[in-house]
């Protein structure tokens, strides 16, 4: 086959691609980085001659053309498997749907004929000369997803990097229907800065860690705090298994704090499936043979996980209740974020040989009009969604201190929860936790 001619052949104008479309479809953007820009701009202007359209994405990072062109979502409703600060606003605004699921599991769900596909859209790199294309930043769930779309338009992008992967990492241009080319830039990263208030929870995790270890940073601001500190430490030969590849690693890789050198999987790599953050990192990864992505399904596999000792897996959350169940990705039923890979990575943490999780949340927040609240509560009540539950509740950190929960009973889990709770409210806790018979005479006061 003469790739270069094939490539000619299917070459086309956004505009011309997205003809592909039919009513009733569902058109998947995949995740994050892989965002098809100029598709979604072309798909957009098509408001009035189609109907029904459901568009499936992750992690919007700017407006999305089809709901910002159809303000009264006529033609286009927008589902979403992860979301981000702009999901938020759709969603908040009655706009945008979450899907739940669980990230080991997402590419499953295409597989097995849950979640249809007509039409995929993904942003790629340029073709090399064997006539494939690089997933680049996006790994995630697209060998699923690509497997059992009955089209595929790629949106061509130079910025894209070309990134190796473990396996699955391409897409060839005889399995494509439409190819787009587009300069269109490419999303980047929408994570909070750390604060004074992260800074303070990291440096609590902080004395768990040691050299050698494999870590898994989550999404957020506590993570990139923590990935700070120990850039500025003593700290060596850290491995790299993650789900999200983040500015905080580039920050570890550029100190020299990351060399996978004592990883008992893989050794000398690390492991990613999506990336979001600054150009600088995006041009880190280009043709890097230090760095290497996979599926989601192999990522954050608890078979793949529990083979890397020594791992410890940060992520961050909402809100706790004293039994220790965990929301991460609601506040009351306003969708925040979603499970994403917390599941996966608490549970395989568990399983990995002298593995731990910690899930990291500020003690209170102050909310608009300058009420402070708890963020550990006594109960739910408010339709928080159980993100982690009790029963796999790892080390819980506030800026008070860590409370560990695997194995405690509930008044042990209430007494470790109340003492890292704010001191403003821990009166209020013990009281609820007597009432709810929880609180052992003997407890700590
Ligand atoms: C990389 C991997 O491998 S990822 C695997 C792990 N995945 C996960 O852990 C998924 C679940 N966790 C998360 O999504 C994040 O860690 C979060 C949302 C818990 C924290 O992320 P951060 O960026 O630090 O959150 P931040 O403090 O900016 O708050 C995000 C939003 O939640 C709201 N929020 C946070 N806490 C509360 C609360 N207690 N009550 C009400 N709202 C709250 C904030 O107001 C903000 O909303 P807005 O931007 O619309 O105003
Ligand atoms: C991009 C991070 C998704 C997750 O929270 O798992």
């Amino acid at each position: 086959m003469d790739v270069y001619a094939e490539y000619e052949k299917k070459r086309c104008t956004a505009q011309a691609a997205v003809q592909l479309v039919k009513d009733g479809d569902w058109v998947d953007y995949s995740q994050c980085t892989s965002y098809p820009t100029a598709l979604d701009k072309a798909l957009a202007e098509r408001r009035d001659d189609l109907h029904d359209i459901k568009v499936r994405n992750a992690i919007t990072c700017h407006p999305v053309a089809v709901l910002e062109k159809d303000p009264e979502n006529k033609t286009f409703t927008y589902n979403l498997l992860h979301c981000s600060a702009q999901d938020r606003t759709y969603i908040d605004a009655g706009r945008a749907y979450h899907e739940p699921m669980l990230f080991r599991q997402c590419g499953s769900y295409y597989t097995r004929g849950y979640a249809p596909v007509q039409v995929a859209m993904i942003t790629v790199a340029p073709m090399d000369r064997q006539g494939n294309f690089s997933f680049g930043l996006t790994n995630c769930c697209q060998p699923e997803l690509l497997s059992v779309a009955e089209h595929i338009i790629l949106e061509v992008n130079p910025a894209m990097p070309v990134v190796y992967g473990l396996e699955e990492d391409h897409i060839h241009i005889s399995e494509v229907d439409c190819i787009v080319e587009s300069r269109e830039p490419l999303n980047t990263s929408p994570s909070r800065a750390p604060g004074d208030l992260d800074r303070q929870i990291a440096a609590q995790i902080f004395p768990y860690l040691h050299d050698g270890m494999t870590l898994q940073l989550g999404i957020g601001g506590m993570p990139n705090a923590l990935g700070e500190l120990i850039a500025a430490s003593d700290l060596k030969d850290l491995g790299m298994h993650t789900e999200l590849m983040s500015d905080g690693y580039l920050a570890l890789y550029k100190a020299g704090k990351i060399t996978n050198r004592k990883k008992k999987l893989l050794r000398g790599k690390g492991i990613f499936s999506i990336c979001l953050g600054s150009t600088e990192l995006y041009q880190f990864l280009d043709h890097s043979q230090e760095v290497l992505s996979a599926p989601m399904r192999y990522v954050n596999s608890v078979e793949t996980i529990r083979q890397l000792d020594d791992f410890i897996s940060i992520n961050g959350c909402i809100a706790v209740d004293l039994y220790g169940q965990v929301s991460s990705e609601s506040a009351g039923t306003r969708q925040i974020s979603g499970t994403g890979g917390q599941l996966d990575f608490v549970t395989g943490a568990y399983a990995a040989p002298h593995g731990k999780a910690f899930l990291a949340l500020p003690s209170s927040r102050v909310d608009k009009k300058g009420v402070r609240h708890s963020n550990i509560l006594p109960l739910f009540t408010q339709g928080d969604i159980i993100t982690t539950p009790r029963t796999q509740a790892p080390y819980i950190v506030t800026e008070y201190g860590v409370a560990c929960l695997p194995g405690r009973t509930t008044w042990q889990r209430a007494e470790a929860l109340i003492a890292i709770a704010h001191p403003d409210f821990r009166e209020d806790l013990i009281q609820a936790a007597e009432k709810q018979h929880i609180w052992r005479r003997s407890n700590k006061r």
